[in-house]
């Protein structure tokens, strides 16, 4: 009998690594008009569309009763001001799904050389990914890509998906375009793609899928111990870590990354913990930012948890519901750190 879920792994590796071509490929292209500014603020380029209508398509394909939760949706390219940026999004996503199928590939899925879709297929697709969530059954978490901001900046994003069952993450794949595949060994260059699978390890595989390597949290101590932190401030509190980072008399500096590439890293070995703050009222984290690292920490050996020590639900909708932040550490980090939060946590309450 064939492993649970590994069809569901395969599918997965294969939308990511293709989302990630695509993405990598148009940062190089990107011009001005081709990023438009959300609701929130927030920015949005052609290439989330693109990579969201590529998975969610071939999600389609293998899985055609599943739901989806995607953070992006195509009602500002159902606009005629939006006609000039969907045609590209067209173009850049069938050139995605039309290359050349790759180890692993199954072109039942709706890739392959001669699988193009029409506009329509891939609005549809792009739109599919408004399912509310919830915790009974199966669903799918696009998050096209993950942290943008690092992206436009050339520097970290990820293209990350899971599959959640009943409220729990049991397939989590986060593919980093921009990540050093070894840090020791700058010249074996980067791009990799991280996969977990609910009771069967952690990975890091190359781009291409080839060569994977099971991962496991090192252990740490104060010398050894980094947090991995947002780069942008306004998502997690930059000042709080630094107090958190006292407490356990950690030594070493933040490393500031975007993106879930920081659950890779933690998985990997590269710092020690994750740590998000929330840095005001209001914000709700999203389960797609969080699904697929959660599932990686877990299976590389680790503790995710929010400031409270319970576990992140992923059954209350789109959201993570009340934002508690993230803690995301090895075995024996976690606890210590989860004490040094919540005395950092009180200690900010008396000042106010
Ligand atoms: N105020 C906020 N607090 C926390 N996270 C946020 C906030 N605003 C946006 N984000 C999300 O944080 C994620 C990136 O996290 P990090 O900074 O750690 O890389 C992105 O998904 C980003 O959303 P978006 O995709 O809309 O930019
Ligand atoms: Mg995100
Ligand atoms: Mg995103
Ligand atoms: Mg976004």
């Amino acid at each position: 009998m064939s492993q649970a879920y590994a069809t569901e792994e395969q599918v997965a590796v294969a939308a990511v690594r293709r989302a990630c071509h695509l993405t990598s490929s148009v940062f190089n292209k990107l011009v001005k008009n081709e990023t438009l500014t959300k609701d929130d603020k927030s920015p949005v380029t052609v290439g989330d569309f693109a990579a969201q209508a590529v998975i969610s398509s071939i999600l389609h394909h293998a899985f055609p009763g599943d739901p989806i939760v995607g953070e992006e949706d195509a009602a500002d390219l159902r606009e005629p001001s939006g006609k000039e940026m969907k045609d590209r999004i067209i173009a850049l996503a069938n050139e995605a799904l039309t290359a050349e199928l790759g180890l692993g590939d199954n072109e039942s899925w709706g890739i392959g050389p001669g699988q193009e879709k029409t506009d329509s297929e891939l609005l549809d697709a792009i739109d599919r990914g408004n399912h509310e969530g919830g915790s009974v059954g199966r669903m799918w978490t696009i998050d096209p890509i993950d942290g943008t901001k690092g992206f436009l900046r050339g520097e970290q994003y990820a293209v990350c998906l899971s599959l959640i069952v009943d409220s729990k993450v049991q397939v989590g794949v986060i593919g980093c375009p921009n990540l050093p595949v070894d840090p020791a060994h700058p010249e074996k260059g980067t791009g990799c793609i991280f996969t977990a699978v609910r009771g069967q390890g952690a990975q890091q595989w190359t781009l291409s899928g080839a060569n994977p390597t099971p991962l496991t949290i090192p252990k740490s101590t104060p010398e050894s111990l980094n947090f991995l932190e947002s780069v942008e401030a306004a998502h997690s509190s930059h000042s709080f870590n630094d107090r958190v980072s006292a407490l356990l008399n950690i030594t070493r500096p933040p490393t500031r990354m975007d993106s879930q590439a920081k659950y890779g890293c933690l998985a990997r070995g590269d710092g020690g913990a994750y740590l998000r703050t929330p840095t005001g009222v209001g914000y709700k984290e999203k389960i797609w930012d969080h699904a697929p690292g959660q599932i990686l920490v877990e299976e590389a050996g680790g503790i995710v948890t929010d400031s409270r020590g319970e576990p992140l639900n992923f059954g209350l909708g789109r959201t993570l519901g009340e934002n508690y932040g993230v803690i995301a550490a090895g075995k024996d980090v976690h606890a210590r750190m989860l004490e040094a939060v919540q005395k950092a946590l009180a200690e900010t309450k008396a000042k106010v």
